[in-house]
């Protein structure tokens, strides 16, 4: 059986102390802390090298790695992907730019860049206008990810959450268009629900690409938590010998922490059974 190392977003435990949530995580098998900058501060840019020091010393004592970050832009103001505003594309780049500096400083790898709030193409643009505007965004991040040695992982999301890059074959193209090898995919499993092709497909189809991975269910909570079956995804993650972060992402909290962080293990573990 193949060995997957499983991680958990950090938003999952809400308001609970970073302590107790590392230690319900620790204990069900997680290894992999995924931040949502939003958990630590609102703006990225107010937390401190020494916030940053501390919380990275605290995450890895408990016996993680942090994996990066994700909802890379949520409760963020003035930054926008899909823009024809030139004044906030350049802010937007720039604070991708700061971001990728906390990851590195937080021991982070990757960068998932969902963010749909922030990138529905605007009324009266055009699709092709709004894939040049992320393009040149992200084309401005590529050297702050090469300085920190961090990687942006495009996630193409259902019609569900908006209107741009929605299908993986979206997400090759907007790679493309900036051309950078700290460019890959981020591919999560509620997203690729929305595809006509199987999601096991796709992982095959894109697994040159794949730089993360988000186990979930269309019904928002976590992965077996909902109608997707779990196998064929594991048997597909192991056929192209995945070796990323399976991380557990949900949306929905109203089972309980303790259920979706410990149901999600059992349902992952179980697939694979
Ligand atoms: O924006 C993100 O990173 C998300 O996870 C949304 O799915």
């Amino acid at each position: 059986m193949a060995e997957f190392r499983y991680g958990i977003c950090n938003e999952t435990f809400q308001d609970w102390p970073l302590d107790k949530s590392l230690e319900l995580a620790r204990q069900l098998g997680y290894t992999g802390w995924e931040v949502a900058p939003f958990m630590l501060a609102n703006d990225a840019r107010a937390i401190s090298a020494q916030q940053r020091s501390d919380y990275r010393r605290q995450v890895e004592a408990a016996g993680f790695e942090v994996i990066g970050l994700h909802w890379l832009l949520a409760k963020t103001e003035g930054f926008y992907l899909t823009t024809d505003n030139a004044e906030v594309r350049k802010a937007t780049t720039d604070y991708f730019c700061e971001l990728a500096s906390l990851c590195k400083d937080l021991g982070g790898k990757v960068m998932v860049l969902g963010s749909p709030q922030q990138r529905n193409v605007p009324e009266g643009a055009s699709m092709e206008q709004a894939y040049e505007f992320a393009a040149d965004v992200l084309r401005g991040v590529v050297p702050a990810l090469e300085a920190n040695d961090v990687r942006i992982a495009l996630e193409p999301l259902g019609h569900e959450e908006g209107n741009f890059m929605n299908t993986q074959a979206q997400g090759r193209q907007l790679r493309e268009m900036i051309g950078s090898e700290h460019i890959g995919l981020h591919l999560d499993v509620k997203a690729m629900s929305d595809e006509t092709e199987d999601i096991a497909g796709l992982i095959r189809q894109n697994a040159d690409l794949m730089l993360h991975f988000h186990a979930n269910d269309p019904n928002r909570q976590g992965p077996g938590m909902g109608a997707i079956d779990f196998a064929p995804i594991f048997e597909a993650l192991a056929d192209v010998d995945y070796q990323g972060w399976v991380s557990v992402e949900v949306f929905d909290y109203s089972p309980g922490v303790e259920t979706l962080v410990s149901e999600s293990m059992k349902n992952m573990l179980a697939a694979q059974s």
